[in-house]
């Protein structure tokens, strides 16, 4: 029997159900992030401050431009804010060096993007098994993992399968394997039902709720479908750059 992928990782707290007392997983203070284009500064987050609980599920909406996926990547620890405070797990991941910053995603974070972003060349359990290359587990423990993985996802019988072989709601799920095979405590979801169709769509977020109630996985999901926001525990929402306690979407729902 393969063993089981655990509710939490060592490396960061135990993820439970979110409850009042829960002390955030993610907290942010005062986080401002610019792009500068050449001698142009382009200001993208002005002064967020936000708390994540260990155990939620929150979408996270806004018009185009609103600084979703920079707010995201700041989360993610793939790109760093000008200033303010970013504390996931009791660290400030603002502090890191690269390769710290590199080490500490590989061990806690699981990404989810829209357009899959699956190997080709692999079939789906050689993408499953990608990020525990950069662990030491051996190749059985690898191969044990990833099949609970695709287990998980619905697809054992899919595991020598190409991409290119599987529709786009298998993708995205063998995407969603490839996630938690480290057993991360944080999944970040990029718009992960944009590019399917309505039932493979619900499927996807069929299987995040999931993870998030049975799995603890605190999940943080940048959508513009309203469905995705339906299915996060708690909506939070971005304009230009700022959280906003109003839905923008309000009106064409
Ligand atoms: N690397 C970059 N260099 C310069 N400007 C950038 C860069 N990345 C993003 N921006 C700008 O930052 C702003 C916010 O972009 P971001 O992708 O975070 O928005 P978003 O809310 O996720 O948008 P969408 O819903 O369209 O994906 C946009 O004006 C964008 O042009």
């Amino acid at each position: 029997m393969p063993p089981p992928l655990r509710a939490s990782s060592p490396a960061l707290p135990d993820a439970t159900a979110p409850t009042a007392e829960a002390a955030p997983l993610v907290s942010l203070r005062h986080l401002s992030k610019s792009y500068r284009r050449g001698a142009q500064v382009v200001p993208v987050l002005d002064d967020i401050t936000l708390d994540i609980a260990a155990g939620d599920f929150v979408a996270l909406m806004g018009p185009s431009g609103s600084g979703k996926s920079t707010l995201l990547n700041l989360i993610a620890g793939i790109d760093k804010p000008d200033s303010g405070e970013l504390i996931v797990g009791g660290i400030d991941i603002t502090q890191l060096g690269e390769g710290e910053l590199a080490d500490w995603r590989a061990r806690n974070v699981g990404f989810i993007f829209q357009f899959y972003n699956l190997m080709p060349v692999l079939d789906a359990i050689e993408n499953v098994e990608l990020p525990l290359l950069l662990t030491n587990l051996s190749r059985a423990e690898r191969r044990a993992r990833c099949e609970t993985a695709l287990a998980l996802v619905g697809l054992a019988d899919r595991a020598k399968h190409f991409p290119n072989e599987l529709s786009g709601g298998q993708q995205q799920r063998v995407a969603i394997a490839r996630a938690i095979v480290t057993d991360p405590v944080l999944l970040i979801c990029d718009e992960p039902t944009g590019d399917l169709d309505r039932q493979s769509a619900a499927d996807v977020l069929k299987m995040l709720g999931e993870l998030n109630a049975t799995l603890g996985k605190t999940i943080v999901m940048v959508t513009h479908d309203p469905r995705a926001g339906d299915a996060a525990r708690r909506t939070t929402y971005l304009d230009k750059g700022r959280l906003s306690g109003e839905n923008p979407f309000a009106a064409h729902r």
